[in-house]
């Protein structure tokens, strides 16, 4: 990280202090104009170019032999955040910062942020899921930017979060519309993305605590 990208590194206190409360109370949050516009406008940027380079991939479910292409159930492509640009480095560092202040308010013990572009063609859903296993939970807090500026009233592509206990219950549809950053449990809501009118873009991500499975520490993705 150079100077330059640590000095961007840095939370609004009330805005993180809401972030915090949100998990502790209900297990999520959603905050509007949560990041830099000027930000949101480079990092859709990466992503349109590499749309153009053909370097996105469709989105699988499950993990090692279980993965599968499933339309059906996720129709999203994507390309894992890899430092490759200033607007990347600038967003993993403000992730940095933000799994620090979680780990103090929280002791949740974030050790690593994994996050991946994803483009949603027109048409496409990722139907209701939760982001990771009781028990197996190594990923533990799971996050969401979104990238589109003036995002249509009936665009569709909400994401819809519902509720830990009532799990019909849906407690949230949030807008992707640029800025806006919401963040949940990873085992503990489950949340889809309702089918989209429009491309629609966004990072997802998630802060990982270390899950060794027999003796072999669990890989990332
Ligand atoms: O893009 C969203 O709103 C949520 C995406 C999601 O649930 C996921 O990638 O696991
Ligand atoms: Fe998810």
């Amino acid at each position: 990280m150079t100077p330059n990208d640590a000095h961007h590194a840095f939370w609004d206190s009330a805005q993180l202090a809401a972030l915090i409360d949100g998990l502790v109370e209900r297990g999520w949050y959603v905050g509007e104009r949560f990041l830099d516009p000027g930000l949101c406008q480079d990092l859709r940027h990466d992503l349109q170019r590499l749309h153009q380079r053909q370097a996105l991939q469709e989105a699988a479910i499950g993990r090692g032999d279980e993965r599968t292409l499933r339309r059906d159930i996720r129709g999203d492509a994507i390309h894992w955040l890899d430092r490759e640009s200033l607007a990347q480095r600038r967003y993993l560092a403000l992730m940095s910062e933000l799994q620090q202040q979680i780990n103090v308010a929280l002791y949740a013990g974030l050790f690593e942020f994994e996050a991946h572009f994803a483009h949603y063609p027109p048409g496409a859903f990722y139907r209701k899921h939760y982001d990771s296993f009781r028990g197996r939970a190594n990923r533990v807090i799971s996050t969401v930017l979104y990238l589109n500026p003036d995002w249509p009233a009936d665009g569709g592509g909400e994401m819809a979060l519902y509720d830990e206990q009532d799990t019909d219950r849906e407690v949230a549809r949030v807008h992707p519309e640029a800025g806006t950053f919401a963040c949940f449990l990873s085992d503990r809501i489950p949340h889809e993305v309702l089918p989209t009118q429009h491309p629609r873009v966004s990072i997802a991500g998630w802060f990982r605590r270390n899950a060794s499975l027999g003796g072999v520490v669990d890989p990332a993705r």
